[in-house]
């Protein structure tokens, strides 16, 4: 079976893939040395794909990585739309648009972003973000089934991650653990569709379906809130390792977020934040190692989880190794589960350090922000997102895009809402003045605390001393995936439109290419007639697209969807134009509310529009709500409450908002004068 190991190393020249080696398919790691130290600074574009489905929507973010199977590149954009193009021009060979109801961008916390496929055996699997997973022929783009994973449709769940391909099964999870869903992966036959397993990763309201289920339940209170679903989502990361036959699974954090009010009296709560291991033919545990017990800050495990055979403390191991949000890099045996490493990799306030012979964090006061606001380290964002890291057999050292950032935690004390931005806490990047409470900066601000930042660098980790072996200069917050080659390159892609080729030893630049689109997905290289191209998808978004942070070219340039292929020889990339600005004009006076209405409009918007329209001054992906045009404010019940703009992404909310809720929110945006500021926060 040809997995990700496809994107990574399995094709040869002359277009015939090679056995896949399964140990890189979430390494990003690249086997050829065609591209090297001594030619990367004449790199330069082969081609570029900018044809992607639109329709009346909204740019989006693309985080795919994409494989190439057999001289074709499959990979996604928005909307889980695949792509099939032909590897060596281009050209494309077919599409296959599972038509996703725009609506489902108003059930998803980080944009409609999608993150790939996985292709064997001729078929390409792919899960769309209205909850479906399907197999579509590899050479036609036919669908040859499509099955609904949801399941309860009452709760706002949605898929951005990759179904994985795990022997006889295809594994997927989903997202919306911020929007009051219960976490499960499942697994089906990669031939019929049929369910195999599922595997929930919390306790229900209802009776436990397996028996890990009422092994879990044990570290919740009896006063959980099972009823707003618990959260621990497998939103990204399920890696199969066919060796030992397992599947595992990266589990997500709590809903809501804080621990005191999710599960009242405190417990573990498993298996949030966890590495799962589970048999992939019955979905039974392995084993399990919880990163972090009593989340309360959003600290998900599903981050990229790399398999690698190494020599750890004088033994051959086989380890499984992940960077998650919370800031520890974790070297664990695979096959028993064994922690053999947890050390922290960017700054962490929120634990001293992880027992090694407990397997567990010893949590710090500062990061209980039950009573007062606290400063803690990783922010939401974590420490590491999804964009994913490298593993180079090279090197034997961890490329990981690290964001740097704290942020502040405060309880809110408004009841959790279905589809709204309301998760028990608010969350503010300090740093960054569009979300902080005065953009408060200084040591002054949070006495004994390391001073707020907001900017990402590239680490290069060695996991067996668990210490820095280099990092980057600072790059603009939010980080792209990394690639690492056997001719001992690193590259990646950064928010300010940038690819960057480093020596992975020494950390030196040897090249950089400015793109004008910000990039967020990892490359990926494959060799095609003896040359060798470094493919990458770039257009920002994701959790970023609520507001564009400082150095991010997307608040410049127009941020379209691209897939871009770079070789030794090629040309200089054209850069997108630049945006257009649109100023603050004076809103209808008829539309103004009264002090009250704009008190209430103000707490409605926090709670509902927020989440992606973001705060006054702030630029995101989506429309400026205190910029509209006289035309759009006329229209405004219509696209609030009836879902006018429903393809482009925003859905009717008549089911949740009443005229007179429509009415105060429209007062609170239509004030003249600078309008208190609204809760929008990354989730
Ligand atoms: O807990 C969840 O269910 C969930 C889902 C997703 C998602 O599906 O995209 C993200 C997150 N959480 C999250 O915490 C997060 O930081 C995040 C970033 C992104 C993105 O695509 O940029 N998605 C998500
Ligand atoms: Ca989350």
């Amino acid at each position: 079976a040809l997995s990700l190991a496809a994107a990574c190393g399995s094709q040869k020249s002359g277009g015939e893939a090679s056995t896949p080696d399964w140990k890189r398919a979430t390494a990003y790691y690249y086997t050829g040395t065609k591209i090297t130290a001594e030619n990367a600074a004449q790199l330069g574009v082969a081609w570029e794909f900018n044809d992607f489905v639109v329709r009346g929507r909204t740019h989006r973010g693309v985080e795919s990585t994409p494989i190439v199977v057999d001289g074709t590149m499959y990979f996604t954009g928005p909307w889980s739309v695949v792509y099939a193009l032909d590897a060596k021009t281009g050209a494309q060979k077919w599409q296959y648009d599972p038509e996703v109801d725009g609506q489902f961008a108003r059930r998803t916390c980080c944009d409609a972003v999608n993150r790939g496929v996985d292709v064997a055996d001729g078929v390409v699997y792919v899960a769309t973000l209205d909850g479906h997973l399907a197999a579509v022929d590899a050479a036609s783009g036919k669908e040859l089934w499509k099955v609904d994973t949801i399941t309860d449709r009452t709760r706002s769940y949605a898929i951005t991650g990759a179904p994985r391909v795990s022997g006889k099964t295809v594994v997927i999870g989903n997202g919306g653990a911020e929007m009051g869903v219960r976490g499960y992966a499942s697994a089906y036959d990669r031939k019929t569709g049929k369910l195999v397993w599922r595997f929930f990763t919390v306790p229900g309201a209802g009776p436990d379906e397996h028996p890990e289920v009422a092994e879990a339940r044990k570290t919740w209170s009896k006063a959980s809130r099972w009823d707003l679903g618990g959260g621990g989502t497998v939103w990204d990361s399920i890696v199969y390792d066919p060796d030992s036959n397992i599947v595992y699974l990266g589990t997500g954090n709590g809903m809501p977020h804080p621990l005191w009010s999710r599960s009242p009296g405190g417990g573990d709560n498993l298996y949030l934040s966890s590495i799962v291991a589970v048999n992939a033919d019955t979905g039974r545990k392995v084993w399990h190692y919880q990163t972090t017990p009593e989340d309360s800050w959003d600290y998900t495990a599903t981050q990229n989880m790399v398999l690698a055979d190494i020599e750890f403390g004088g033994k051959a191991r086989k380890v499984i190794m992940q960077a998650p949000k919370n800031g520890f890099f974790y070297v664990l045996d695979r096959v028993t589960g064994e922690l053999l490493s947890a050390e922290k990799f960017t700054t962490v306030t929120w634990a001293e350090r992880v027992d090694l012979k407990s397997g567990r964090p010893v949590i710090t006061e500062q990061s209980d922000y039950s009573k007062e606001t606290k400063l803690v380290w990783p922010s939401e964002a974590g420490g590491h997102n999804w964009p994913p890291m490298a593993y180079s057999e090279k090197t034997g050292l961890v490329y990981i895009p690290v964001l740097q950032a704290p942020m502040t935690f405060q309880m809110y004390d408004q009841p959790y809402k279905p589809y709204s931005g309301i998760q028990g806490s608010i969350a503010s990047f300090p740093a960054f003045g569009a979300f902080g409470k005065g953009g408060a900066n200084s040591e002054e601000a949070f006495p004994g605390q390391p001073k707020p930042r907001f900017d990402a660098v590239l680490t290069a980790w060695n996991p067996k001393t668990g210490k820095i072996a280099w990092t980057s200069s600072e790059l603009p917050f939010w980080s792209g995936g990394v690639m690492a080659t056997a001719s001992g390159l690193v590259m990646q892609g950064s928010a300010d439109g940038y690819l960057t080729v480093y020596d992975g030893i020494s950390g030196k630049v040897l090249h950089r290419i400015n793109v004008g689109t910000g990039i967020m997905a990892a490359p990926m290289s494959y060799e095609i007639d003896g040359e060798q191209y470094v493919a990458v998808n770039a257009g920002f978004g994701g959790a970023l697209n609520v507001a564009y942070p400082p150095g991010a070219v997307a608040a410049e340039r127009e941020n379209h969807e691209r897939l871009i292929v770079f070789k030794i020889g090629g040309k200089a990339p054209e850069l997108p134009p630049l945006r257009e600005k649109i100023a603050f004009t004076d809103p209808p006076a008829k539309y103004r509310g009264d002090a009250e209405a704009v008190k209430r409009g103000g707490a409605l918007y926090g709670a509902y529009c927020g989440r992606c329209h973001g705060g006054k001054d702030g630029m995101g992906g989506y429309p400026n709500l205190w910029k509209m045009a006289p035309e759009t404010h006329d229209a405004f019940d219509a696209i609030v409450l009836e879902g006018v703009f429903v393809d482009a992404g925003m859905a009717g909310f008549a089911d949740i908002l009443s005229k007179a809720d429509a009415r105060d929110i429209h007062a609170f945006l239509a004030q003249p004068a600078p309008s208190q500021s609204a809760h929008s926060g990354l989730h």
